[in-house]
């Protein structure tokens, strides 16, 4: 994990304790805040319409863009680990300029995290590479630690435990093998819950949310269509994520990387409802539904019958760019229970 920050408000504020892992260039809570979410009827699965999740989520319709400055932001998306001393200096120089070293390390803030969490139900959601596995060159071969396995099987133990990944979801179910988690797929877009998690929600009909299906055609045929198009780019690797697809630029020679998305760029043009986004030297291309990562944080903590609940404490972890959007959902659930305690200490 790298560069771990916290925003941990008081003790009183509920909800509000939002404990992120981000990377250094991140963007946190700068962007628009998303609406709040809907109201809900009742603590499980069965109880949310279909219906209104995916009306909440009509189709943003747009060309795929790559901004100019793209190649700058992929490459400082994960810098390499082998810096000389005088890079190490020049970074160390620049994050101490960045506001992100005034907040806090998690780990230096245990006490708070737990005083600031009594009497509520913790949920973990965890983002995989880069947090649960070390970042390697082949993401087939993202293995995670027998000890980090066993340290998320510990928290599961306690808490409702959900792995959010952009990762097809069962390829990142066979990396981490524990039944008895959440796990959500496709940046969100695949979501399936532990065959019995009684103990955690009401009704006997397990998780099961994948609101782009009908984009399972279109993501077949542009997955082979960028196979075939980045097939000349020497170090190319183009995954299937089931509801989205990634192009991998890590093992490309930078000078070939705009080469690379321009081939992308190409393929993507013919498809106005796929939208491109950027992670780790990655392309990622995904349907233009309103869904994400916060959205599948939203969806989750609803289906545990904690929506708009001041009784929870989501702790989210995570170190990529597409993680920010489950960052932000937490940034603006803290401001509604302190919005709600306001209201109630006003009476
Ligand atoms: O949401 P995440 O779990 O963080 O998934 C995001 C992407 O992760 C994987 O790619 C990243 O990790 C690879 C293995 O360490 C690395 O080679 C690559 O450069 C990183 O971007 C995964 O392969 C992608 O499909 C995910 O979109």
């Amino acid at each position: 994990m790298t560069n771990q920050n916290v925003v941990v408000s008081d003790a009183k504020s509920g909800i509000g304790v939002t404990i992120t892992v981000a990377v250094s260039n991140s963007t946190l809570f700068s962007a628009t805040v998303p609406k709040p979410p809907g109201p809900t009827a009742g603590g499980s699965y069965i109880s949310i319409s279909r219906k209104k999740l995916l009306k909440k989520m009509e189709s943003s319709v747009g060309a795929p863009r790559i901004s100019a400055s793209w190649v700058d932001s992929m490459r400082a998306s994960s810098p390499t680990r082998s810096l000389s001393e005088p890079d190490h200096d020049k970074i160390k120089k620049l994050l101490d300029c960045t506001s992100l070293l005034h907040h806090p390390s998690a780990l230096g803030m245990f006490e708070q995290i737990i005083s600031a969490s009594k009497g509520k139900q913790i949920v973990m959601f965890l983002d995989y590479d880069g947090t649960l596995s070390p970042i390697v060159e082949d993401p087939d071969r993202a293995f995670m630690t027998h000890e980090m396995r066993e340290a998320v099987r510990d928290v599961a133990k306690y808490f409702p435990t959900a792995i959010v990944t952009g990762r097809c979801r069962a390829k990142v179910y066979s990396f981490v093998r524990l039944s008895q988690l959440y796990y959500a797929g496709s940046h969100g877009m695949d979501i399936k819950g532990p065959a019995n998690d009684s103990k955690y929600r009401k009704g006997n009909q397990a998780v099961l949310f994948q609101p782009a299906r009908e984009f399972l055609p279109m993501i077949d045929e542009v997955y082979k269509a960028l196979l075939e198009k980045t097939k000349s780019t020497p170090g190319a690797k183009v995954e299937n994520n089931k509801f989205c697809v990634s192009v991998h630029f890590r093992c490309v020679d930078e000078k070939s990387w705009s080469a690379l998305a321009e081939q992308v760029r190409s393929v993507i043009n013919d498809y106005p409802k796929l939208r491109l986004t950027q992670g780790r030297k990655v392309l990622e291309i995904r349907p233009t539904i309103k869904w994400d990562k916060g959205k599948a944080l939203e969806f989750l903590l609803e289906s545990l019958g904690y929506a708009n609940s001041d009784e929870v404490f989501p702790v989210y972890i995570g170190d990529d760019r597409t993680d920010e959007d489950a960052f932000k959902v937490m940034y603006f659930l803290q401001r509604l229970v302190e919005w709600k305690q306001s209201l109630l200490e006003g009476f």
